[in-house]
């Protein structure tokens, strides 16, 4: 179970996240939305460990998180994808979701060097897993292709496999849908479906604008506006939110339907 009490992250003179409580337990899928500019993306880098509050705590299992550089965050079992697809473009599918599991990995370099059993008992292992989230991300046609030349919805699920890749008991999604059609946006929640209903311990955390995309998938969801949790409860009962409605029509770009 994820738990922020009192969160608070200050850039200068702008507070981008103002005393944030939020609970995300195991084996739930929680959404949460806000204008841009809310502060989302800043809430998910200080659980990463991208980035550190400026107060409060955070707790992943029980275990102070708040001050931890992002590889202990990985290793403890957390993993995230990005607003922007980070992948490494000239690496295929397969070589991008097997540089992550590699972050597992437990072989030294000298057993890399001299090929010990170990370390191919260790290699063998990836690839075997490696095909199976192929499988499971439906990414074995372009398996041997680079991850530059995807289609861009392939791209998207490539990008939460290989996060997937790191075996995480809680996954943070950026944005997964973010130029998505309505059809790449349904495939993908029934994706994050699929996960869920096959890994029963793992727990999600997703930033959306796409309201499709949280009424389908969110257990519940949590409201940021101008970094303070306005409002949390059911897609249902964030939707039929007055102060919830009024954050998003004070804004040009209100997206919430
Ligand atoms: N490193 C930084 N230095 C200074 N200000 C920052 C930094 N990172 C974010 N901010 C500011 O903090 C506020 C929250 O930004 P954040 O990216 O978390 O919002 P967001 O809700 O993810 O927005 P969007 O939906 O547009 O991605 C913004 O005003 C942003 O300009």
């Amino acid at each position: 179970m994820l738990k922020l009490q009192d969160v608070s992250r200050r850039f200068g003179g702008l507070q981008a996240l103002s005393d944030v409580t939020i609970t995300v337990p195991d084996g739930r899928v929680v959404g949460l939305i806000g204008p841009n500019g809310a502060g989302k993306t800043t809430l998910i880098n200080v659980i990463s460990g991208l980035d550190h509050p400026t107060s409060g705590t955070i707790h992943f299992d029980g275990m102070s998180i708040q001050k931890m550089p992002p590889h202990k965050v990985t290793r403890l079992g957390i993993a995230r994808t990005y607003q922007n697809i980070h992948l490494f473009g000239e690496m295929t599918t397969r070589e991008n979701l097997m540089v992550a599991q590699h972050k597992r990995g437990t072989s030294s370099i000298l057993s890399s060097i001299f090929y010990t059993p170990a370390f191919r008992r260790e290699t063998h292992q990836f690839e075997a897993e490696a095909d199976a989230l192929l499988d499971q991300f439906r990414l074995q046609d372009v398996a041997e292709a680079p991850a530059e030349s995807l289609p861009y919805g392939d791209q998207r699920r490539l990008e939460m496999a290989r996060a997937f890749a790191t075996e995480p008991r809680l996954l943070l999604l950026d944005e997964p849908t973010a130029g998505m059609n309505p059809t790449e946006t349904r495939a993908l929640g029934d994706q994050i479906l699929m996960l869920m209903q096959s890994h029963h311990d793992l727990s999600v955390l997703v930033i959306e604008h796409d309201m499709s995309l949280i009424h389908q998938v969110c257990d519940e969801v949590y409201v940021l506006n101008f970094g303070k949790i306005i409002a949390h409860g059911t897609p249902a009962e964030i939707r039929d939110n007055p102060i919830v409605v009024e954050a998003y029509l004070g804004k040009e770009d209100s997206e919430l339907i």
